[in-house]
């Protein structure tokens, strides 16, 4: 069947740990073998423990130890060893020939945007016959902020442009805002409920949580705002909108600062390469979704179907010829 990863990368606490537990808890229920693999040097603790683990190779502490390193600069030389001993990976991946691997990617996005460690991993891994898929994590608390949303949307398409591998961005910990439009949904349930119960301070109270809520909460359609970026979001924020439209912006910044942000608009709209698929991991359908996107996206177990469709044909072939000898021994009778 071949061998097929997902390298899950993204910034620093976007969940990229969390997806790769999540993901072993599917694969283990739905039957897939699948084993973890940490290439985080600093990682401390895992759901499962890694079957491939760069920590047996080196570890961030000991550099920073030895060689008296800060953690970021450890970080890069930690890397950089592995691709010096690039062997070392190759044979504790040789064992595991027809199975899937998660790849749990540390933290700092220089690794993939401007250094060219992880695409050396990769081109490596695709030598080793390795179909690879990049899953890019973005932590849904970044729409409270357009401009941190969109540095967080150019950091995914700068991953996406130097990686050069089939590419998938999640945006994970969908529960926390689906918590919320939640949230909204139950309270106006229990108002139309207990639309007589209460007295008026109790219904005010009601009132000033709803509002506190829906300010928080973000409708769907909003929502598909965020999960294919609408550039239109950071130019509504700056004010080019309005600027545009010839009227005087009391927002608007420096002439510079909204020429820039255009350029931004323009670079996102001519690309569109960056949509996000939202995951819920509280939600086995939301999980099974960005499961199969992957799997569409390494054509995984697709191998197996010329197997499938041959043998219907075969089934077909062989109904067919029954109806063909049975025409025939009706015509000679
Ligand atoms: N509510 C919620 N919390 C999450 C989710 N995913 C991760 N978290 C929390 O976010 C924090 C960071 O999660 P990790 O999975 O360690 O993130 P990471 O990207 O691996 O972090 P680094 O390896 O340090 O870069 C933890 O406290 C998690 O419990 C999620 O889907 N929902
Ligand atoms: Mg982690």
């Amino acid at each position: 069947m071949g061998r097929h990863c997902q390298l899950v990368m993204g910034p620093a606490g976007s969940g990229k740990s969390t997806f790769c537990a999540t993901m072993m808890t599917h694969c283990q229920t739905t039957g897939r073998r699948a084993h973890l693999v940490n290439l985080d040097p600093a990682a401390e603790h895992f759901e499962y423990e890694p079957t491939i683990d760069i920590r047996d190779l080196i570890t961030l502490e000991d550099v920073m130890e030895e060689l008296n390193y800060g953690p970021n600069g450890g970080l890069i030389y930690c890397l950089e060893f592995l691709l010096n001993n690039i062997d070392w990976l190759e044979e504790e991946i040789g064992n595991y020939d027809d199975d899937y691997l998660i790849i749990d990617c540390p933290g700092q996005i220089e690794l993939y945007t401007h250094f060219p460690i992880m695409r050396r991993v990769c081109e490596a891994l695709g030598q080793w016959n390795m179909r690879i898929c990049g899953v890019y994590c973005l932590e849904s608390q970044f729409i409270e902020d357009k401009a941190k949303y969109f540095s967080g949307v150019l950091s995914a398409m700068s991953a996406m442009v130097n990686m050069e591998i089939p590419h998938v961005n999640v945006m994970t910990k969908m529960d926390l805002i689906e918590g919320d439009y939640g949230n909204v949904k139950k309270d106006e349930q229990d108002e139309g409920d207990n639309h007589e119960s209460g007295d008026e301070d109790d219904k005010k109270k009601r009132r000033r949580r709803r509002r506190r809520l829906m300010d928080k909460a973000l409708t769907s359609r909003e929502l598909e705002r965020y999960l294919d970026p609408d550039p239109l979001l950071i130019a509504e924020e700056a004010g080019v909108v309005e600027q545009e439209q010839g009227s005087i912006n009391a927002n608007s910044r420096s002439f510079k600062f909204q020429a820039l942000n255009q350029a931004i608009v323009q670079l996102i709209d001519d690309y569109s390469m960056v949509s996000f698929i939202p995951l819920n991991i509280t939600d086995e359908d939301s999980v099974e979704y960005v499961l199969s996107t992957i799997d569409n996206a390494l054509q995984y177990g697709e191998d197996l179907e010329p197997k499938v469709s041959v043998s219907i044909m075969d089934e077909g072939f062989s109904i067919c010829s029954w109806v063909i000898l049975d025409f025939v021994s009706l015509g000679t009778r």
